[in-house]
């Protein structure tokens, strides 16, 4: 007897329970050893594991949020925030290096925060080679799906093909009035709360609104209820997933937390139904579409398909696609703002030469991207800021093929973990001010003196870098505009300076300034 082209009782093996157990063996334990055996092989170490947490215990340990005020004026926190954000890994670095092996649950990471090795590794791959690692791709479903951060391959290919043009400069020119807008309205309701004699904002809490707003109406067209029940469902589904430590990467994670795991679902199920009406209601105008937004641009992708790789989005990527821009589109770059607002108010002298140079470049003119333009200084500011605090504080990859490394090869299979908060804070490659907040250091050089060009990786590197990058410069420019044109700041004796990572790098207990309006 054949089943499927199987001899009997092979066909018979493929449904036993002697089957599973084998696979089950062989990819949570046999694999990863084996990928790990051929790692250490190139000479990487690392701290040992255990079965079936790899390292996680000591990774959650050690994962308390601590504040790096302790002994300090919150007027004067410290930014080497390394040791706080990652105690694991720099403590790890001191004993292995730059490069060494971690466990996740039974998945060998390989760590990275040495550039040299970065660049060696990154140029023998093309983008499209690149995978995510499929540990986090199964773990932030309900976030990401399929969307443009985790897809791989030619899809990745033919979705960026598709989204790029949405980020054209004549695109981000219509957004500007929108920016500003969303921006003008904040102000409004915090000049309401400063007269009512509340001076102390929550700057974090209220960029991170508005800049869901700013996203929502600029890539969607939605406005209102609608955009604003998105960011929330977002926001509760970013801190259920990740406001503890996880067991990613442990055989069964989800079952150690299963109503963690449901509420997730559910959320990620409300926040589909939410921009499925949205989708809905754009694709029933399709024919008379005239918005060049992101939506209308994906919208055009699936109705016309690509002509190269002939194939049109299903429903469930043009969800995954709003899932993702609407989370990656506003979270970075308002936490971007909100931490420059922190550095600001600890750096009056930045803070007037800010607003000196808004006087002079912009005057009364209408804010739109050539004006921007001419706001160098605030991009040293923005380019310092996410040096010391890269909302975006790491980098994934898998590889999907052998690399070669001079004589070493990583093997098909290696998930990386590339440290980019180590590299800003190493003293090696930035010198003996490190830690201090000089965004004169970028006058003269994008990579701001850094003695390795892929030791500033604010966006990532190579072909996946971040398509949005030039949303986030002019979003940034418009909201920092405003914002120093009407209020000053200082940092409020309740600001408790607490970075930590939730995907992102956040403030942990908000960021909470003293506003007062200009004369
Ligand atoms: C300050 C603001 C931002 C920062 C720091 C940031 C940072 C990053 C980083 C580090 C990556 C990973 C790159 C890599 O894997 O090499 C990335 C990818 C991405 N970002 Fe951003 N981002 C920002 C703003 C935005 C905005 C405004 C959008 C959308 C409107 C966006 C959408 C994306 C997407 C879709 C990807 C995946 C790109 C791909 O894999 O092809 N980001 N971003």
């Amino acid at each position: 007897m054949e089943i499927l082209g199987l001899p009997g009782t092979l066909a018979f093996f493929s449904f036993s329970p002697l089957l599973l157990l084998f696979r089950l063996t062989f990819s949570w334990w046999i694999s990863p050893i084996y990928t790990h055996l051929k790692l250490k092989r190139c000479g990487f170490g690392g701290p040992p594991p255990t079965f079936p947490l790899g390292n996680i215990q000591e990774m959650k340990k050690k994962n308390t949020v601590t504040s790096v005020t302790s002994s300090l004026l919150p007027s004067n926190p410290t930014h080497d925030i390394h040791s706080t954000v990652f105690p694991y890994f720099s403590r790890w670095q001191n004993s292995h290096g730059k490069v060494f092996i971690y466990w996740l649950g039974t998945e060998p990471f390989l760590y990275i925060a040495d550039p040299e090795f970065l660049k060696k590794m990154s140029t023998e791959v093309l983008a499209k080679k690149w995978g995510k690692p499929r540990v986090f791709r199964h773990d932030r479903d309900p976030l990401f799906g399929n969307g443009l951060v985790m897809v791989e391959g030619n899809e990745w290919v033919r979705h960026r093909h598709v989204i790029a043009p949405a980020f054209s400069p004549l695109n981000l020119k219509a957004m500007a009035s929108m920016m500003s807008e969303s921006t003008n309205e904040m102000i409004e309701r915090w000049i309401a709360r400063i007269n009512s004699g509340n001076s102390e904002i929550d700057v974090e809490k209220e960029v991170v609104e508005t800049a869901g707003e700013i996203i929502a109406k600029t890539s969607f067209g939605m406005k209102g209820r609608n955009a604003k029940e998105v960011s929330e469902k977002l926001r509760a589904l970013q801190m259920s997933l990740f406001r503890t430590t996880r067991y990613v990467g442990v055989p069964f994670e989800k079952c150690f937390n299963v109503m963690k795991t449901l509420e997730a679902k559910k959320l990620g199920k409300e926040i589909d139904q939410l921009l499925l009406s949205v989708i809905t209601s754009r694709m029933k105008s399709i024919k008379r579409q005239t918005q060049e937004d992101l939506l209308g641009l994906l919208l055009q992708g699936n109705h016309q398909g690509d002509e190269k790789l002939g194939k049109t989005f299903t429903t469930r990527d043009l969800l995954d696609e709003c899932k993702t821009f609407f989370f990656a589109g506003h979270e970075t770059t308002a936490l971007a703002i909100s931490w420059t607002l922190l550095l600001l108010a600890m750096h009056e002298d930045w803070q007037n030469q800010l607003r000196d140079e808004i006087r002079e470049v912009v005057g009364d003119k209408e804010l739109d991207i050539n004006v921007l333009a001419g706001l160098k200084k605030m991009k040293w500011v923005m380019n310092e800021v996410l040096r010391l605090y890269p909302t975006a504080p790491n980098v994934q990859r898998q590889a999907r093929e052998d690399i070669q490394v001079d004589n070493l090869r990583i093997p098909n299979g290696t998930n990386m973990w590339i440290d980019v908060v180590a590299m800003h804070h190493d003293q090696a490659l930035w010198g003996k001010d490190v830690n201090e907040f000089r965004p004169e250091r970028f006058m003269n050089d994008v990579n701001g003196g850094c003695n390795h060009k892929m030791g500033y990786l604010p966006f990532g590197f190579g072909g996946r870098t971040c398509v949005g990058r030039n949303l986030s410069f002019m979003e940034y420019k418009i909201v920092l505009t405003l914002l120093l044109s009407r209020f000053s700041f200082k940092v409020s004796p309740g600001y408790n300076h607490s970075p930590s990572i939730m995907l992102s790098l956040r403030p942990t207990y908000g960021l909470h300034l003293l506003v007062q309006p200009l004369n």
